[in-house]
């Protein structure tokens, strides 16, 4: 095939915010970029850069290659990629809880569409592929559309629509330097729940989309939840606990994703920026260890992927 060069972005994404368990989402102002170079040379070639570098394989095994060949094969054009080279430009933590995979995934699938039709692919297919391939469509939704989303799912696959998020409002991530794997704290969630508890967070999901629309000052009560967050606690006490000193602080902190990342959905800046002045560099880990911590103020990202021919 002719030698053409696509660019694809994809945000970083912050899944359940509290109480939206699997279906609420945010993207993010951290990117994942990659750029893919069709070739004759029949293999494909990675070079990683940034997150991952050294850790993530270089071949067919890179999730953004694997996601693109399943892609190509399901679509019946796997003629149409003899070779490549991919350049994986990462800004996003893997294991983190900011929604890695899903972004390489939907960057995965972009250039599979691509390659398919020759032409820049339709968000709305990308989203329905992104979801069947990842399985969390409450992390591909705003990595494909941007902003604030709430996704479902029925039998005829992956649905989402946009929360306009109030400009008030203004993410924090406190980052810390050890990884957890989603599908391991996903093991750690029971299979029923107490009534109670469900309405509990239903009652919060639901306050949660006004007080991320218009009401910023409903957020710390919006983001409490009972679902999935004590359960996880035990696979990451030193994010559990600086959730609870956050909290204790009258911030609307919560698990990012599947965590060990906090995030925090400041009422303003001036909150943002305080939560960062007092975030801890440091705190307390398991068997006398320390675990580090970065904290920064991040924009929502208020466009989805973008693909660049
Ligand atoms: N940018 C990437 N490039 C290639 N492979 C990736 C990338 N991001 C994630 N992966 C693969 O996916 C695995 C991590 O997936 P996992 O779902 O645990 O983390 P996450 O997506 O960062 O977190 P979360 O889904 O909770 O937000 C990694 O171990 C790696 O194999
Ligand atoms: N909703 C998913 C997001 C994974 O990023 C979970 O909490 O497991």
């Amino acid at each position: 095939m002719s030698v053409t060069r696509l660019r694809v972005r994809v945000p970083a994404t912050t899944a359940n915010l509290g109480p939206g368990f699997d279906t609420l989402g945010l993207a993010l102002g951290l990117w994942n970029e990659v750029i893919v170079e069709p070739d004759d040379s029949g293999r494909i070639r990675v070079d990683v850069h940034g997150s991952g570098r050294g850790r993530l394989p270089r071949d067919e095994r890179h999730l953004v290659v694997r996601t693109m060949l399943d892609t190509l094969d399901r679509l019946g054009s796997r003629d149409r990629l003899d070779g490549a080279r991919v350049i994986a430009r990462n800004e996003v933590p893997q294991s983190g809880g900011l929604g890695s995979s899903a972004s390489a995934v939907v960057a995965g699938v972009a250039a599979a569409l691509w390659l398919h039709t020759g032409a820049l692919p339709d968000r709305d297919e990308l989203f329905r592929l992104a979801s069947a391939a990842e399985g969390h469509p409450d992390n591909a939704a705003p990595a494909v559309y941007g902003g604030g989303t709430i996704a479902w799912q029925d039998d005829s696959g992956a649905h989402a629509v946009p929360i306009a998020v109030d400009p008030r409002v203004t993410p924090v991530i406190l980052v810390p330097d050890y990884q957890v794997r989603t599908a391991e704290t996903r093991r750690l969630l029971p299979e029923r729940v107490p009534l109670a508890d469900a309405v509990f967070d239903v009652s919060r999901a639901a306050l949660l989309v006004r007080a991320l629309e218009a009401r910023p000052d409903l957020l710390p009560a919006a983001t409490e939840d009972r679902l999935h967050q004590p359960y996880r606690a035990e696979a990451m006490r030193p994010t559990a606990e600086l959730i609870g000193r956050l909290r204790g602080a009258g911030h609307a902190a919560v698990l990012s994703g599947a965590g060990p990342t906090v995030l925090v959905l400041a009422q303003s800046p001036v909150e943002a920026d305080a939560v960062v002045a007092q975030a801890p560099a440091r705190t307390a880990g398991a068997g006398g260890l320390e675990v580090r911590w970065r904290a920064r103020r991040v924009a929502v990202a208020r466009d989805g992927a973008t693909v660049v021919a």
